[in-house]
């Protein structure tokens, strides 16, 4: 789908901001848990991992799983394959289940987990307006046109200041 780059804008997120905005995502997650609380947590590898483990420290849920979708390779999007799913024997149809994920770009991919676990709340921490309707629970909106940068994928380097010598 190359139609959608380049991407006009980019977005940076530093560990400490996803660390952050996981935080704020547990935080609404805790105001709509059921009673009793989410059972379980299904992150969306391998973005979703980061969140997901922050998610389950802030909201005390110790069943963790994933499924594995590979929907991108780096900017280039091709049809999502799930490569692995998560126990079903003890997800079901996702009734009190959180999923979570990074981001939700054209919700393709959350369209195939949500076929699987029809039940579950979807949470991602930021949402581009395409695939919103997707998610359930989300905490910052992205133009459909900026492409986020999430902090495994970069390193700190050395820049020019403004003004040379
Ligand atoms: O809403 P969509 O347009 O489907 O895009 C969103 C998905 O794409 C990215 O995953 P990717 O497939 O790049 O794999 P990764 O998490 O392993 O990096 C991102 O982490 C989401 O899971
Ligand atoms: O904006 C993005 N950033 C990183 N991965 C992605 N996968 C789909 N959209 C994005
Ligand atoms: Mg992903």
């Amino acid at each position: 789908m190359n139609d959608r780059l380049p991407h006009e804008k980019g977005f940076h997120v530093s560990w400490d901001q996803i660390h952050r905005d996981a935080r704020a995502l547990a935080w609404r997650l805790q105001g709509v848990a059921p009673e009793g609380g989410w059972r379980a947590v299904v992150a969306i590898t391998r973005g979703g991992m980061a969140p997901a483990m922050i998610v389950a420290r802030e909201l005390d849920i110790r069943t963790v799983d994933t499924i594995s979708v590979k929907s991108y390779d780096h900017q280039t999007q091709s049809e999502p394959r799930v490569i692995k799913s998560p126990d079903m024997d003890i997800i079901g149809d996702g009734e009190g289940v959180l999923i979570v994920d990074d981001l939700v770009d054209t919700g393709k991919t959350l369209e195939v987990v949500r076929a699987k676990m029809p039940k579950a709340h979807v949470a991602t921490v930021y949402a581009k307006p395409m695939g919103r309707s997707q998610v359930n629970t989300f905490v910052t909106e992205v133009s459909q046109d900026t492409w986020i940068f999430f902090p495994w994928d970069m390193a700190l380097q050395y820049v020019e200041p403004y003004r040379g010598t």
